[in-house]
């Protein structure tokens, strides 16, 4: 089976062509070779299909590194429009593509970056899914003795975001791994650590749900810009600095959110013996 790797922002991907192959995959495959050191290693593994429907290009599956299936993942779609261009399953700019939370559109920028309509943001918490009595900018959750503040939405993937003084000395890994299989967020949770630079610049670190942490989360970053601005502390246009690089998040109240980054092609690989 040949494979490409990808990456964006050192968010990094293994992605497969389902729609000049079939490919039958199970989480145990892509658990070993999501591994590091025993396989090809990735944080996400994507694969493109055809469409469900005419008025779209491509249908666009995910799969974090523990095998789970997930609907969202902002810096793989940008590595996917890249994917379809190089292989030649497409030679449009402006790519229309289905996933498990509905559809997208991937610009290809003519600097080669992509900017990414990643839906509309949804904050019920019936929505994200999230258990509580009623929406609220900022919920509290009391745990091991500390209280945690934290900010919480969907985009197709569940996010929720604390605030910190610096990224540098935030506890992601501790808090990130009790957040993210947290109770209160019945499928799991995307967790950011968000310092705030000033009005369109933000530090942030992701814990992402079935990972860890990761060099950048695309989805994280739209859902830090997004519930900054809704508390009233960004403006609609900010450049979100991830330990992997910077990307540019756009949003107004209702509308979809755009994010755009850039995307490296790292190497085609072909997987002799099939776990
Ligand atoms: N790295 C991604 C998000 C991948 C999915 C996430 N771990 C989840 O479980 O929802 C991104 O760039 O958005």
């Amino acid at each position: 089976m040949n494979f490409a790797k990808m990456h964006g922002l050192g968010n990094d991907f293994m992605v497969l062509d389902g729609v000049t192959h079939n490919v039958y995959i199970n989480p145990e495959q892509i658990r070993g070779w999501a591994d590091r050191h025993r396989g090809v290693g990735f944080d996400q593994m994507l694969v493109i299909e055809p469409p469900y429907d005419p008025d779209l290009d491509f249908h666009y599956r995910i799969f974090n590194a523990d095998g789970s299936e997930v609907a969202q993942c902002g810096n793989g779609a940008r590595c996917l429009a890249i994917f379809a261009k190089r292989k030649g399953l497409t030679n449009k700019n402006h790519i229309k593509v289905s996933t498990k939370a509905g559809k997208m559109t991937l610009h290809v920028e003519r600097d080669g970056r992509v900017t990414v309509e990643m839906g509309v943001p949804q904050f019920a918490p019936d929505q994200i899914p999230f258990r509580a009595n009623k929406e609220e900018q900022t919920y509290l959750l009391r745990e091991n003795d500390q209280t945690l503040m934290f900010a919480a939405m969907s985009l197709g993937n569940p996010h929720c975001v604390l605030e910190v003084d610096s990224i540098a000395s935030a506890s992601v890994a501790e808090t990130g791994a009790l957040l993210a299989t947290h109770e209160r967020f019945p499928e799991g949770v995307n967790v950011g650590f968000v310092e705030y630079l000033d009005r369109s610049h933000i530090k942030l670190r992701v814990y992402e749900r079935g990972v860890g942490e990761t060099l950048a989360c695309g989805s994280g970053a739209c859902a830090a810009a997004v519930l900054g601005m809704r508390q009233g502390k960004l403006d609609e246009q900010v450049e979100v600095e991830l330990p992997g690089g910077k990307l540019t998040i756009r949003w107004q109240p209702g509308q979809t959110v755009r994010m755009t980054g850039p995307v490296e092609y790292v190497f085609d690989g072909y997987l002799k013996h099939e776990r």
